[in-house]
């Protein structure tokens, strides 16, 4: 039984992932925060009868939030309205996350990070820059969620097949640093290659897809809470001894060249990604996808890491430690 906190909390994701999680016969406490409406939202799930405590927190108390958590999961930020890119909200989305794993990291170091706020491909650096300052920096323990783009594979893929899919989703997350690896899929030959070419566009905008839907009211929140609990509950069950977890996270990694962080199958243990399984058989059309895209994932890994080592700097001259 673990204690996790949830920092975005009272959002569109952050309320319908709280619910799962409330749920979850593996979590003992349940701690809410946002800067708004978590008040609310921990007296409304705190009427279900579940294994779990449940505590709301607002500015000021995000230290208590925060104590004894094994694992924090980070839906706090922006979403995207259409026409914008995910790295459109970098700026706002970065200072949102830096603060909070700074806080993370005075108050519960060694806990699992599971970040899903965007763009993931950059916040990730950017988390990992504010706990190597802290001194505290675990790469088994700071993982991006980018297991939507499995589900919406799973989803897209087995409907075209007509069967139940596992389907392989590497890289980042946006635009063409997705990279579902649809070789690997048992019986996809039977599909066309013009089929399978539309698949891999629709995976690869699929967040665009409901952003365009919802029409200015937002992205993916229900899918994405579904995507982050099974997520989050596979770390919780590795984290209390379960061997068999092998989920894809956003992690340090060194399986291709020059992209430092890569979203690729792990295996979890009792300390976080216990082995980075890596890609697996790939298709030449595969190889070629991820050489087109590395050297975009890079420059998004390098824009996360250069503005919190600036960022850090500039709270330096100012006298903040
Ligand atoms: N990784 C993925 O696959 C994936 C999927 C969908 C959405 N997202 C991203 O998740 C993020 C959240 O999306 P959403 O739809 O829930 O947005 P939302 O606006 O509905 O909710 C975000 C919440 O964050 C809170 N927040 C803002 N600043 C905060 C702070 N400093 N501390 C704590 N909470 C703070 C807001 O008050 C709000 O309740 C967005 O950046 C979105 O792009 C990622
Ligand atoms: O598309 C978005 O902005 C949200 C999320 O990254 C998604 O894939 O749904």
């Amino acid at each position: 039984m673990v204690k996790v906190a949830v920092l975005g909390a009272g959002g569109g994701i952050g309320q319908p992932l709280s619910l799962l999680l409330k749920l979850s016969p593996h979590v003992s406490t349940l701690a809410l925060y946002d800067i708004r409406g978590t008040k609310g939202v921990s007296a409304d799930l705190s009427h279900i009868p579940s294994a779990s405590t449940v505590t709301g927190h607002l500015p000021g108390t995000l230290p208590e939030c925060l104590a004894g958590s094994d694992v924090v999961v980070i839906p706090a930020g922006v979403p995207r309205k259409p026409g914008m890119s995910r790295d459109d909200l970098f700026g706002v989305n970065a200072a949102i996350v830096k603060g909070l794993v700074e806080a993370v990291a005075s108050h519960c170091p060694g806990a699992v990070i599971c970040l899903i706020s965007n763009p993931v491909n950059s916040l990730v650096p950017v988390c990992k820059e504010v706990l190597v300052r802290r001194g505290c920096y675990d790469p088994s323990k700071l993982c991006g969620v980018t297991y939507l783009d499995v589900c919406r594979a799973n989803t897209f893929v087995g409907e075209a097949m007509g069967d139940d899919v596992s389907v392989n989703v590497v890289g980042g997350h946006s635009g063409n640093t997705i990279v579902p690896l649809l070789s690997q899929t048992p019986g996809i030959s039977s599909l066309s290659q013009s089929k399978v070419d539309a698949l891999v566009e629709r995976i690869r905008k699929g967040g665009d897809e409901v952003v365009s839907a919802k029409e200015g009211g937002g992205s993916a929140t229900l899918s994405m809470a579904h995507a982050g609990f099974v997520f989050v509950e596979n770390v919780i069950k590795a984290l209390g001894g379960d061997k068999d977890v092998v989920m894809p996270a956003y992690t340090e990694c060194d399986v291709v060249d020059g992209c430092s962080f890569f979203a690729v199958p792990c295996r979890f243990g009792k300390g976080g990604v216990e082995e980075v399984v890596g890609l697996g058989e790939i298709s030449d059309g595969e190889r070629g996808m991820i050489e087109d895209m590395k050297g975009a994932l890079a420059s998004q890994i390098e824009k996360g890491r250069a503005w919190a080592i600036d960022a850090s700097a500039n709270e330096d001259g100012q006298g903040k430690i």
